[in-house]
């Protein structure tokens, strides 16, 4: 298989980069087809089954993803076996924004179940920016504009075509 997987921390543009590059490529977005079939937001799925039982769930849309490109939640890098899934089967590519910027974009959205306060917020990311780091082929500088990381994209899904 040749896929390429978007990782990141919350906030830093995978779901706006997953919308423009469906308009030329197969593309699956784990969030939304997890709200599709479980007919829940994730918040109130993590409200009613807590984080373990998101996981679950999400590791298995994951592993059954048919698309070339899967853009996936900032936490899919949690669990080991989707770190080493997503190695064997394409390309990772990471998308690298300072926490700062990353925070003005997300502090309120209700959305994310995981955004609390700053500090908390703030480890999380220290804790999770090595564990990208080790799980990606590609990094790229999420200081970027939407379009030019989706430029960025595109031309690796050109050289593996
Ligand atoms: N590189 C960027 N430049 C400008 N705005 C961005 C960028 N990345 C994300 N955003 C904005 O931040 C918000 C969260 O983006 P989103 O695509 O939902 O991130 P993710 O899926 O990684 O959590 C959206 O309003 C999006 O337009
Ligand atoms: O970082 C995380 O653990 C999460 C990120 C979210 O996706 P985004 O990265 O698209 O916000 C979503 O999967 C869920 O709220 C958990
Ligand atoms: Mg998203």
């Amino acid at each position: 298989m040749d896929k390429v997987y978007v990782i990141g921390f919350m906030g830093t543009g995978k779901t706006a980069i997953g919308r423009k590059l469906s308009e030329r490529y197969d593309v699956d977005e784990l969030d939304e087809r997890f709200v599709q079939e479980y007919g829940q937001s994730i918040a109130d799925f993590f409200a009613a089954h807590g984080e373990a039982g998101f996981r679950a769930r999400e590791s298995e849309l994951l592993r059954n993803s048919q698309s070339q490109v899967v853009i996936t939640g900032g936490g899919i890098i949690e669990r080991p076996e989707n770190r080493t899934w997503m190695k064997e089967t394409g390309t990772v590519i990471w998308i690298d924004t300072p926490f700062d910027s990353i925070w003005r974009r997300i502090e309120s959205d209700r959305n994310r179940p995981l955004v609390g306060k700053y500090e908390t917020v703030k480890s999380l990311y220290m804790r999770r920016r090595s564990v990208y780091a080790d799980s990606a082929n590609l990094r790229l500088e999420g200081m970027k504009s939407i379009r030019e990381l989706t430029a960025e994209i595109e031309s690796v899904l050109e050289e593996k075509s």
